[in-house]
């Protein structure tokens, strides 16, 4: 499979945050979501990603290729979704075009037409006046109208509502389906990624934790709950956290099978969603595994 998207040991260090070793690859023709707290680097590592920050060491590759001799090609093959500073608010959005089409040498107008007609946009009203969902179909209008194989979104569903966000999330899914665009975004909705994506990547304090294939999150991730009396030295090093109640505790383990062979029917097992995932983990790696 073709990898679109290639960190390689890089590292990112600010005066008080780094980003620590990074490595992951991303495949085309796929939805790649990116989630993690806030704070913990993601909107780094999407500006590492687009060479509006250079790694400190390590190598970010696009298309196989290397931002230091290839930027304009790879810029020429990304789109960039944003909702905020692209744009100059003062011109409309036909404006807008005009200035950016004769960047793009794929530039299409049919499918530049295609697409503002399909997503309602006003040509002769000024940027400024658009809401915030609007402001994302224009950028997506634009990335797709000059064939972007690549699609990077920081946070595009944050603010939009929930009928215009499913709206959005088919669309993206509509736009994958040739099995020639990829898709990578952030976002802190995760009932998003139910939705559309097919690899989960996991960011806690510039690290990867992991990158999975979504369906098998559910394969390897248990949350676990029973009685204190379950608990000792042991058996509390098979989960990332634990919280214990005078009632009994509740614990996340990313060993499933494990666990289920250990604790057997004294305990109670559910699916662990990514909201609990995110939970667990930043409060295992705040307090050690055990956490009240
Ligand atoms: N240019 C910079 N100079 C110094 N510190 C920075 C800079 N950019 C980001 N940081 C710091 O890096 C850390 C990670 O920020 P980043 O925006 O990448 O996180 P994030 O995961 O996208 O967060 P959120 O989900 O809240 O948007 C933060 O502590 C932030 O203050």
């Amino acid at each position: 499979m073709e990898s679109v998207i290639q960190f390689t040991n890089v590292n990112k260090a600010f005066n008080d945050f780094a980003i620590k070793n990074l490595t992951f690859e991303i495949k085309k023709g796929f939805v790649t979501g990116f989630v993690g707290a806030n704070g913990t680097g993601k909107s780094t590592a999407i500006k590492l990603l687009m060479n509006l920050l250079q790694p400190d060491s390590g190598e970010v590759k696009v298309f196989g290729l290397n931002y230091k001799t290839h930027e304009k090609e790879i810029k020429q093959r990304i789109g960039f979704v944003y909702d905020e500073h692209v744009f100059y608010e003062h011109l409309t959005l036909q404006e807008m075009k005009n200035l950016i089409q004769p960047v793009y040498t794929q530039w299409d107008d049919e499918l530049f037409y295609k697409y503002v007609e399909q997503f309602q946009l006003p040509l002769k009203k000024k940027i400024k006046t658009f809401s915030k969902g609007m402001m994302m179909k224009a950028s997506l209008a634009i990335a797709l109208s000059h064939h972007a194989e690549l699609i990077v979104m920081d946070e595009p569903t944050a603010g939009l509502d929930p009928v215009f966000r499913r709206e959005f999330l088919n669309l993206l899914h509509e736009i994958v389906q040739d099995g020639e665009k990829t898709i990578f975004f952030s976002t802190h909705i995760t009932s998003d990624l139910d939705r559309i994506a097919d690899y989960i990547i996991f960011l806690h304090n510039g690290e990867l934790i992991f990158m999975h294939e979504f369906y098998t999150i559910a394969e390897k991730y248990v949350l676990v709950k029973g009685g204190l009396n379950l608990l000792d030295q042991d058996t509390e090093k098979e989960f990332i956290a634990v919280r214990k109640t005078e009632l009994g505790f509740e614990g996340l383990s990313c060993n499933k099978e494990q666990v289920m062979q250990l604790f057997g029917d004294l305990a109670i097992y559910e699916t662990a969603t990514l909201e609990d995932i995110m939970f667990y983990t930043k409060k295992g790696g705040e307090k050690g595994v055990s956490i009240s």
